[in-house]
């Protein structure tokens, strides 16, 4: 199920954070949304996660507009984390299955599944407080799949990480996107971005750039592209 932004615009006061952007997120891709700080990325999490009301434009997943059809479709990743530090990985999982109105069974079944798919089972008795950042994240990024949903959203999920553990993250997404999940990565890092990714570049609320990697730079390392459209190093 394809993610669909059209036209979409908001501001905060005078402050124009998008405007008019429009892309797509179709499923069995991943789709890096690359930013320098400030481009607007965490304002459209805020669109996507209906914290927000667009001044203009609109959000559909599947052909469903905002609301309650398309969120049950996403899984967000905001980045901020928001695990509880004192329970385990399986009674945090457990807790946001059951506010979604999964449990027993089918609970243990969807959290299984979804540790399985970050590598995360043998983590599953152990406090969140034990875990390393980047073994907290493929948490969060277990908890937003429990619902099954079609197009996975993260907001620059890997700030803070070490090496080692964002491109251990940003490879399990990968393969989220493989198996035919609808993936949407905002990051201002452009070492989390691959070759056969699809490229979006946003900055200063407008999308600079729509395509596979290889035709957006034409062949430049995609840093050096970076930089000269945006003025930001990456
Ligand atoms: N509450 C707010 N009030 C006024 N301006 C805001 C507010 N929040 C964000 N902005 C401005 O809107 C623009 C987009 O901000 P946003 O946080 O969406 O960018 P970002 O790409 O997520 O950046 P970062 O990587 O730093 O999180 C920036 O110019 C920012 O200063």
């Amino acid at each position: 199920m394809t993610l669909t932004v059209e036209g979409l615009s908001y501001a905060y006061g005078a402050k124009q954070a998008l405007d008019g952007v429009t892309f797509q997120a179709p499923p069995g891709r991943f789709t890096a949304l690359l930013g320098p700080n400030g481009a607007g990325k965490t304002t459209l999490f805020g669109l996507f996660a209906g914290l927000l009301r667009p001044g203009a434009g609109t959000i559909s997943v599947a052909g469903h507009p905002m609301g309650r059809a398309a969120l049950a479709r996403m899984g967000i990743v905001f980045q901020q984390p928001t695990l509880d530090l004192d329970l385990t990985v399986t009674q945090n999982l457990r807790y946001a299955a059951a506010l979604r109105g999964i449990a027993g069974r089918d609970a243990g079944r969807r959290i299984d599944q979804a540790l399985d798919r970050l590598a995360m089972r043998e983590r599953a008795a152990e406090k969140v407080r034990a875990l390393n950042g980047g073994h907290r994240r493929r948490t969060e990024i277990a908890r937003a799949l429990l619902h099954e949903p079609s197009v996975l959203l993260c907001d620059e999920p890997t700030v803070g990480l070490d090496a080692a553990s964002r491109s251990a993250i940003t490879e399990h997404v990968h393969a989220l996107a493989t198996e035919g999940l609808a993936v949407l990565w905002a990051t201002h890092l452009t070492d989390e971005v691959r070759e056969g990714d699809h490229l979006l570049i946003l900055h200063r609320g407008r999308l600079l750039a729509d395509g596979p990697v290889a035709e957006v730079t034409a062949g430049a390392p995609l840093s050096d592209h970076f930089l000269s459209v945006t003025g930001a190093a990456a």
